[in-house]
């Protein structure tokens, strides 16, 4: 017999117990009605499999590669936010993880360690995931557009450019590999628990000394506060391309869920796209991300890889991604649980979970590698079922 949790649904019960309740709200949470949060998970029940019979599935084969990067397996670390309110050792823990599984952990914005902390914890692959912030706290010159804008846009941009050029300095500096950049969040979306909860707003280290954010002791959530003082809500296409003006990192964008996007993604010149609505904390009431993959891969057309984020809990679920086109999946809520449950262990099993789970996936469809995995496995409706009372 096995002991602790079998599957990802058990550590987020366990999580449950071990978490505050303000804690544990703020990591399951949704925005509003949470509808898409149910959706994200329940799509995936709505794709069954077409596995083929008599393949030589003695040897799987799970392994992959992202921007040039080896992987043991399609699945990668999404970026979540405060991770010391799951365990104390937070990121470091998570990032020592996912070393130890061989895969890319993405380093959030709103970290508790700094990158600094976390790039000398494990030498692994690591990806950088930058939220565009506003605020006037230090300046630095941009002739070009003080020249062609005008004064106002000139602030506008000005003002958000320094911090964002600072961060994207030290995760080269730090050996990041690439930059997230998260495009679904010009707002915080609506967390109710949160403001019910009064969310307090935990430290951010790699903000300190770059800006200084006054957050309402007394509102609701502290965190949306922090994201309304922080995040930029004037940030378009255009930032791209200053974005990859100043950085020699290939530039991935999280947050596209239309094929129209995704076709202008790849005209800025983005080395990836991450299909996600924010594991549905943003907009309710968007699309379960699998469902929208299909399309977003066919805007794409292979010009550049697509990952999907949202809702996957299963092997299975991985292997529904693949064979709707997208090259890896990212987990956000299962690794803060097992971070949750048992640290740097807890978060190595939720990973390695997940990673024999596709393997037998692989195994009982007939594809030893990811290469045999196709459009012809999956039978989708997406139509929800309706209830039989
Ligand atoms: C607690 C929490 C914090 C998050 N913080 C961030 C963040 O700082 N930056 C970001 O781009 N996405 C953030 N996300 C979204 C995740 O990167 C990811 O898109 C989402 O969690 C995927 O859905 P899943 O949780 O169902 O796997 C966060 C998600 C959660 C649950
Ligand atoms: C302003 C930081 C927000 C973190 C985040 O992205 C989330 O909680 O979903």
């Amino acid at each position: 017999m096995e002991d602790g949790p079998v599957n990802l649904r058990e550590f987020q019960e366990l999580a449950k117990r071990n978490l505050p309740k303000m804690y544990y709200d703020y990591f399951s949470g949704g925005a509003e009605d949470q509808f898409t949060l149910r959706e994200n998970v329940e799509a995936f029940q709505r794709i069954m499999l077409r596995p083929r019979i008599l393949v030589d599935v003695s040897k799987i084969d799970m392994s992959t590669t992202l921007l040039g990067y080896n992987m043991s397996s399609p699945i990668l670390v999404a970026p979540t936010g405060s991770q010391q309110l799951a365990h104390p050792q937070g990121e470091l823990a998570t990032a020592r993880a996912a070393a130890a599984c061989n895969t890319i952990m993405v380093l959030s914005f709103a970290s508790n360690y700094s990158l600094e902390d976390v790039a000398s914890t494990c030498s692994a692959v690591r990806f950088y995931q930058l939220y565009v912030r506003s605020g006037f706290d230090a300046f630095c010159l941009c002739f070009h557009c003080f020249i062609t804008c005008s004064f106002e846009q000139f602030l506008q941009v000005f003002k958000r450019r320094d911090v964002s050029a600072a961060l994207l300095q030290r995760a080269e500096r730090n050996g990041y590999k690439a930059i997230v950049v998260t495009v679904d969040t010009p707002r915080l979306g609506r967390r109710e628990a949160d403001i019910k909860n009064k969310m307090i707003m935990p430290r951010n280290s790699n903000l300190e000394g770059l800006i200084s954010v006054d957050v309402n002791p007394t509102g609701g959530s502290k965190l949306e506060a922090f994201a309304s003082e922080t995040l930029d809500p004037s940030l378009s296409w255009k930032d791209i391309e200053w974005l990859k003006s100043i950085t020699k990192l290939p530039i991935m964008v999280k947050g596209i869920i239309t094929a129209e996007d995704a076709r202008k993604a790849v005209d800025a010149g983005v080395s990836g796209i991450v299909v996600s609505n924010h594991g549905a904390r943003q907009l309710d009431y968007t699309p379960p991300t699998i469902s929208v993959l299909d399309e977003v891969v066919k805007a794409v057309s292979g010009a550049v890889p697509v990952l999907l984020d949202g809702g996957v809990r299963r092997g299975t679920d991985v292997f529904k991604a693949l064979a709707l086109g997208a090259k890896a999946v990212m987990i956000g809520r299962p690794v803060v649980y097992g971070l949750a449950v048992k640290g740097e262990h807890g978060v190595r099993s939720v990973i390695k979970m997940l990673q024999n789970e596709l393997e037998l996936t692989m195994a009982l469809a007939g594809c030893p590698t990811l290469r045999d995995i196709t459009r012809n496995h999956v039978m989708i409706n997406y139509e929800r079922p309706r209830s039989p009372l």
